[in-house]
């Protein structure tokens, strides 16, 4: 029987070249997605990357799946009866956006507390125009509430340290994480919400946070607070986020991930003035391909020789 490792995104000729020389070896062959065709599917063993196209269904029709690397941090698009199954490895590529997800949060912060959206309006208009002096604010001394102290939040911690900001992380059990000042656990957080400057989501999506930020948890926030999330758009109520804004319960919102993506032209978050919306672009990175085979390689050859994983492998009871 024909065993197939699926390839849904490509890497560099030379690298597909050795996966391509590792997997003979072990008689796999290695198939592109536009070289896959349906009655491929049966034979489908490992699977990297990933496609709209893999639903419960077309998964359904892999009886020989046995490793899915997800080419993203998150693996909530896996339908969650794959994401437990027990003779199934998942893997991800958490630690690659740490970096890049890091430095867009901050270039969010600081254009905010730098003014650059009033300093690009007067540019555009050809006009010398100094914001209020009051506007310009700084991180020194600021607190920063960071759902999730995985590779994202710890690296965020990093650099909010050094512009002076205080650290509180949310993690699970409120276990001490370097690079923070201090951490909580999730579900005692509320009283770091209402003193925080900045609350930013990079949480995994689980059944815990589903729906964790809503009207009641905005209420709690400071008025002059930005709300960041780079985590999973399903960890907002966006109709109550949509409502607090408009309502000014707090300053700004800075939104990478939404509840469905693309996020409809329809959807009412588009019209509001104190809202950045990006297009689920905060872990995106020049070298993202090389540094993913640096995980999907060493993992590859362990798949194949001991069918056991070496790196970023999921916990499928925690969901990340
Ligand atoms: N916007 C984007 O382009 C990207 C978004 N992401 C999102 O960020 C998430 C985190 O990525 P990494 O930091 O690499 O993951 P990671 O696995 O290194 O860290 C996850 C952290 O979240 C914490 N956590 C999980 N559930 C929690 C809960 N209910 N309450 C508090 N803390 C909780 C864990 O304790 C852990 O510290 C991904 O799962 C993904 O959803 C990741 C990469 C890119
Ligand atoms: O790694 C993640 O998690 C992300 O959100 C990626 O940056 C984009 O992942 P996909 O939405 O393409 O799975």
């Amino acid at each position: 029987m024909t065993k197939l490792i699926a390839m849904f995104k490509e890497f560099k000729d030379s690298q597909v070249d050795q996966i391509k020389d590792l997997a003979h070896q072990y008689s796999y062959q290695v198939k592109m997605e536009d070289e896959l065709l349906d009655t491929d599917d049966q034979d489908i063993a490992v699977i990297y990357g990933w496609s709209s196209d893999l639903t419960q269904e077309r998964l359904e029709t892999m009886p020989a799946l046995k490793w899915i690397q997800k080419e993203s941090a998150g693996v909530d698009a896996i339908p969650l009866s794959f994401r437990q199954k027990e003779d199934l490895l998942i893997s991800n590529m958490s630690g690659i956006h740490a970096q890049p997800i890091s430095e867009h949060v901050f270039a969010y912060i600081l254009s905010h507390y730098r003014c650059m959206p009033q300093m690009a309006a007067s540019q555009a208009q050809g006009v010398w125009s100094p914001p209020d002096p009051n506007l310009f604010r700084s991180l020194d001394d600021k607190t920063i509430l960071v759902y999730g102290t995985g590779n994202i939040g710890i690296r965020m911690a990093q650099i909010g340290a050094v512009l002076g900001s205080r650290l509180i992380g949310v993690n699970t059990n409120g276990r001490p994480i370097e690079g923070f000042d201090q951490c909580i656990a999730f579900g005692q957080d509320k009283e770091w919400a209402c003193r925080a400057d900045i609350i930013i989501n990079a949480m995994p999506l689980t059944d815990l946070n589903r729906e964790y930020f809503d009207l009641d948890y905005f209420k709690t926030m400071k008025s002059s607070a930005l709300f960041i999330n780079i985590g999973r758009g399903a960890s907002v109520k966006e109709a109550d986020l949509h409502q607090a804004l408009s309502d000014k319960l707090i300053e700004s919102a800075y939104l990478d991930v939404f509840e469905s993506e693309p996020l409809s032209e329809k959807s009412s978050l588009w019209q509001l003035d104190n809202i950045v919306i990006t297009p689920h672009i905060t872990g995106t990175v020049e070298h993202f391909m090389q540094e993913s085979f640096k995980i999907f390689f060493p993992n590859l050859q362990s798949f194949l020789a001991e069918g056991v994983l070496v790196r970023n492998q999921v916990d499928p009871q925690k969901g990340y």
